[in-house]
């Protein structure tokens, strides 16, 4: 058993395997379950789900039921039974929001009551964390484990990894290296790569603030769009020079870059947002019309990061008091919170009101 991969290892191979399009099944005790993400699902994978025994569903989030206006039973998910003549098309209009508005009339759905929902759960949790659209086939098997082996499909223990999604994979060191910068000559880049060999993220540390005092921080998170290419619809580049030119100014900070596009749902999810705030939604309605809360984000990760480089407390560069709450929560002290308010333009207006309005963002 040495070699077998432990089960955040089979949870990253399950999240690959989606991104794919292959199936994996997903195993409590005697009872388990066939789960194919709807984004990925080929025709002929889908003709393969229908022509099983039992009932398949497909499950979505109570967010994306709201919009479609199925019954969601199970509070934070909707289980909906796949109609027998269900086409490929069918399975992607009712996970991708895109053509909602052209086409409102998907339904009526028939959403199930009775039964668990637990595996259906963690078939969407695998499924977001993969950073698809949140929604999954999910086919009851009575002998899964058989299933998996026979068919060559990861195999996930849902007891085994149903705690690991409510807990962040600790990021491990791997190199540092000197880095000078426009803001500062004394740079030094620190990468980080988690456990479960997911994405790496990275701590940007400039001069040698020292660890008994409170340092000046800043978590940003990926934003290729703002960062990158210079994107008027968010803030994002400005706040990510300013608060470089800041730690530059000083002396001394540390800026980690969180790989955590589009506020932890992924680029392609991001722009799926996007085209759908071209129709006319904000930027938390669009998150809910695809199936997302407002912010998937998970900020243990940089609160694990800065404890590691030695740092207990922070001035925290931020306008979000959730950063400021979750940083306290998970062990360091925010001494301060510094204001980080720039690159407003005509194109990110909205969208920076609607963050104060209605995700509590400090203007
Ligand atoms: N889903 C989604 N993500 C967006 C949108 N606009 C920007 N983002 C993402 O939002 C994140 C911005 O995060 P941060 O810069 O940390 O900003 P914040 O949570 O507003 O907090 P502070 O900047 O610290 O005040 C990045 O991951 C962007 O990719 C959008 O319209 N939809
Ligand atoms: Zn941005």
């Amino acid at each position: 058993m040495r070699f077998a991969p432990t089960p955040p290892e089979l949870l990253s191979r399950a999240r690959a395997d989606l991104r794919m399009g292959v199936p994996v099944v997903l195993t409590d005790g005697a009872r388990g379950a066939l789960v194919l993400a709807a984004e990925t699902v080929t025709k002929d994978r889908l003709a393969g789900l229908a022509a099983m025994a039992g009932q398949p569903v497909l499950a979505i989030t109570a967010r994306r039921a709201g919009t479609l206006k199925a019954r969601a039973y199970d509070g934070d998910l909707a289980r909906i039974a796949l109609p027998r003549d269900a086409t490929l098309d069918w399975v992607l209009a009712v996970a991708d929001p895109a053509d909602d508005l052209a086409m409102p009339m998907k339904g009526p759905f028939t959403t199930l009551r009775d039964g668990a929902a637990d595996l259906h759960r963690l078939a969407l949790d695998v499924t977001k964390t993969a950073r698809l659209l949140p929604a999954a086939l999910v086919l009851d098997l009575p002998d899964a484990s058989a299933f998996a082996a026979n068919n060559g499909l990861t195999a996930l223990p849902a007891p085994l990894v149903t705690p690991l999604l409510a807990q962040s994979p600790q990021p491990n060191p791997v190199v540092s290296a000197r880095l000078p910068v426009e803001a500062s000559e004394a740079g030094r880049l620190h990468i980080f790569r988690p456990g479960d060999g997911s994405e790496e993220h990275y701590a940007f540390e400039i001069g040698h603030p020292p660890r008994d005092t409170p340092v000046l921080a800043r978590l940003h998170s990926a934003c290729f769009t703002g960062d990158v290419l210079g994107s008027l619809k968010c803030d994002c580049g400005p706040q990510l020079r300013g608060a470089l030119a800041q730690m530059g100014q000083a002396g001394a900070g540390v800026l980690l870059y969180l790989n955590q596009e589009g506020r932890g749902i992924g680029l392609a999810n991001k722009m799926r947002a996007y085209s759908l705030q071209d129709q006319g939604f904000d930027t938390v309605e669009a998150n809910h019309r695809l199936g997302f809360e407002d912010d998937e984000r998970d900020f243990r990760l940089g609160a694990e990061i800065l404890t590691s480089m030695g740092f207990g407390a922070i001035r925290l560069l931020t306008n979000n008091p959730r950063k400021i709450a979750m940083m306290q929560k998970h062990g360091l002290t925010v001494t301060e919170r510094v204001p980080l308010i720039l690159g407003e333009t005509a194109h990110n207006r909205a969208y920076l009101a609607t963050k104060a309005a209605k995700s509590g963002h400090l203007l």
